[in-house]
């Protein structure tokens, strides 16, 4: 597999009017990986990925797809797969139509039933579209990434209104895509569905990328949190903490193995009821809140 970048994002930025939505961006996505672009509302995500698409040109910088402008439709189209937000399919045909014309558009090979089965929705082949459910046109939606098994796919928002058989089904087909060599670009508000899966992860915030990196690096810059109430007042605790508005005390860690044994051993030894405890790492959630304030 060659190690180029598949996406490769220089110094990119996009003005509409005299608004500046995406200010001198910069990253690249490798062969093979699931990279999450998440942030903000109004971040520039979508203006970004419309860029990356060839969608929308920029105002300035260069983008690359397969060492290629985005523009070169011929070239550089057939080989990704998007799954947009709305695919706009006509409501008058059917869900196997619908699926077929994704392979003439295309111009990628594969089998329209496959697809309907990788999608899960064998029972509705013959239905028409205007009378899916939100969650059975998601999963239509989701086809377009899925025909002829395309080397960059294109996830912008892929669980929005899907259950939770749903989700896990979209995903264990996002693994199989993957295990087939499929580079992934996803881009969701379901901030634990990027935890568990994206490989690196670019937050971007007013047009800028904020933070970039795995989910390791990103919340290792904040601290774990390590939270209990006590049922009876004691002289001295073994660790810093602050006591929260709710009364229950707050004791942040940079470590958190560490420190919770020595909190576990102090209340052992003097027979004290820790009520309520947690004791969470960090989490992107809170990476992310932390970009606002
Ligand atoms: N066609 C347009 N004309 C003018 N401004 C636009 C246009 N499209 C987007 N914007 C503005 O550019 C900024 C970035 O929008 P964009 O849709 O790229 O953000 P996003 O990160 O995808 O946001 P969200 O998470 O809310 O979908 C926003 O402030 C938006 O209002």
């Amino acid at each position: 597999m060659s190690t180029s970048p598949v996406i490769e994002v220089d110094h990119l930025n996009l003005t509409y009017g005299d608004f500046h939505a995406v200010k001198d961006l910069s990253f690249e996505v490798r062969p093979g990986e699931l990279y999450a672009l998440l942030g903000t509302n109004g971040a520039g995500k979508t203006s970004t990925l419309e860029i990356v698409e060839g969608h929308r040109a920029p105002s300035s910088g260069t983008v690359r797809v397969f060492g290629r402008s985005p523009g070169d439709r011929t070239a550089v189209r057939p080989r990704m797969g998007i799954m947009l937000q709305e695919s706009g399919f006509s409501p008058d045909l059917t869900v196997r139509e619908s699926v077929g014309l994704i392979g003439k558009l295309t111009r990628r090979t594969d089998d329209a039933d496959r697809v309907i089965d990788v999608v899960d929705l064998t029972r509705k082949a013959g239905t028409r579209v205007g009378q899916l459910s939100g969650g059975e046109k998601r999963r239509l939606d989701f086809a377009t990434a899925v025909w002829g098994t395309p080397e960059l796919i294109f996830l912008d928002e892929p669980t929005t209104g899907l259950d939770i058989q749903s989700r896990d089904h979209l995903w264990n087909a996002v693994d199989r895509l993957r295990e087939n060599g499929s580079t992934v670009v996803l881009t969701t508000h379901y901030l634990e569905e990027a935890q568990q899966r994206a490989d690196r992860i670019g937050l971007m915030h007013q047009g800028v990328l904020n933070r970039e990196g795995t989910v390791a690096e990103l919340t290792r810059t904040l601290p774990s949190v390590i939270k209990f109430t006590l049922a009876t007042p004691v002289p001295a605790l073994p660790l810093q903490g602050a006591v929260a508005a709710d009364g229950s005390v707050v004791v942040e860690t940079f470590t958190l193995q560490k420190d919770l044994h020595v909190l576990l051993t102090w209340a052992q030894e003097n027979a004290l009821d820790l009520r309520d405890l947690s004791a969470g790492a960090t989490r992107l959630d809170d990476v992310f809140r932390a970009i606002e304030s």
